[in-house]
């Protein structure tokens, strides 16, 4: 399989002047907190001590789940196709925060059930309508996989600017991600699934008793590439693509919530530098997401309770990430504003 390299961002000489930079902001030290952080990280990444995030694009990885057949979800599987429609005409979630924050938004179709006109704004890459039943058998084959991985990178390849938000649309892939975060993270199943759309607890525990006979069936796929294509779905690893090629090309990576996240999950798996270019918007409330970013090592920027999913609450960090950048480039240094520093 053809994977970027991707080196690891380490830049002393950047990383000390931006230090330099932001401790010398008229504030106290240390005052903006984690938006420091977040300066650092987008200074590093776009490698410039006043970095620019220039036509952010917004990318919806929508695909269908076999898996939906043992009712692991509260809504049918016909959701995913009309989301798609929803998310072109501009009336879902997501297209409201997109408009609202000048976000380029596509959809990317990776494997709908549905056979799409070619319009603005959709991206057809579909490897097949839907995955396979991964409780019967592996959810994609290997060929399939890499087709995805590369659809993905593709994708990315043609795409402005330097920032990638991710969102996904897919009924049933909250199993998908769990999966992935058990079989990856070595957690237990029903500490990594949580309801998804709504499910009530009766319907949980059998998600939960679903989930546990795909892990056994597919016990034997432990390496990444393995899982990803036993697990699904398309709209995964078409992201998994997506965020391989972002991080060689040194975007900015912001990643939405616990759907998005197991792509992160598969491609820092493959290639752990790719962490280095991820934001990670918001925890979500699917109750696997926390132990994922525990396992990643990583602190989102908000916690507002979302199960939406859709890349909404990357975009709604998104202003956070203009407001790093800003400060960077038009906070006055004590300097230049003439305000006196600490006492010591
Ligand atoms: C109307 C509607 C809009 C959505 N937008 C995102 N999702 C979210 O819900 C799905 C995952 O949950 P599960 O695994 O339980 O099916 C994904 O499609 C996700 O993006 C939606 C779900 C629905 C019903
Ligand atoms: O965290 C998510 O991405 C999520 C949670 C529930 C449903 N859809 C998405």
């Amino acid at each position: 399989m053809n994977l970027p390299d991707i080196p690891s961002l380490h830049q002393p000489a950047l990383e000390a002047a931006l230090r330099h930079c932001i401790d010398n902001k008229t504030k106290p030290l240390g005052a903006l907190g984690r938006l420091e952080a977040l300066m650092l990280q987008l200074g590093r990444v776009l490698g410039s001590e006043t970095p620019r995030l220039e036509q952010p694009q917004l990318v919806v990885f929508a695909g269908d789940h076999g898996l939906t057949a043992q009712g692991v979800s509260a809504y049918p599987g016909d959701v995913t196709w009309q989301m798609v429609m929803n998310f072109l005409a501009g009336g879902a979630a997501v297209s409201v925060l997109a408009r609202q924050h000048g976000l380029q938004l596509s959809v990317v179709d990776a494997g709908v059930r549905c056979d799409f006109e070619p319009q603005p704004g959709l991206l057809l890459r579909k490897v097949a309508p839907g995955t396979a039943d991964a409780s019967q058998g592996p959810a994609m084959s290997a060929d399939q996989c890499a087709t995805a991985l590369e659809a993905g990178r593709d994708v990315v390849r043609g795409l402005p600017g330097n920032a990638l938000l991710l969102g996904e649309m897919g009924i049933g892939n909250t199993s998908s991600a769990a999966l992935l975060l058990s079989r990856l993270a070595g957690l237990p199943i029903e500490r990594c699934t949580g309801r998804g759309t709504g499910l009530g607890d009766a319907a949980l525990a059998h998600k939960v008793r679903v989930l546990s006979g795909v892990l056994a069936l597919h016990a034997h796929a432990v390496e990444p590439l393995q899982a990803l294509a036993a697990l699904g779905g398309f709209e995964i690893a078409t992201m998994v693509g997506a965020v391989l090629q972002a991080a060689a090309e040194r975007r900015v990576i912001v990643v939405d919530g616990f759907i998005c996240g197991s792509a992160v999950l598969v491609a820092a798996a493959l290639r752990p530098a790719v962490l280095e270019c991820c934001v990670f918007a918001h925890q979500s409330q699917e109750s696997g997401h926390a132990l994922m970013l525990e396992h990643l090592g990583v602190q989102p920027l908000l916690a507002l309770d979302l199960r939406l999913g859709e890349g909404s609450g990357a975009a709604l960090a998104w202003p956070l990430l203009e407001s790093a950048c800003r400060i960077l480039a038009e906070m006055a240094s004590f300097e230049v504003a003439g305000v006196s520093r600490n006492a010591d």
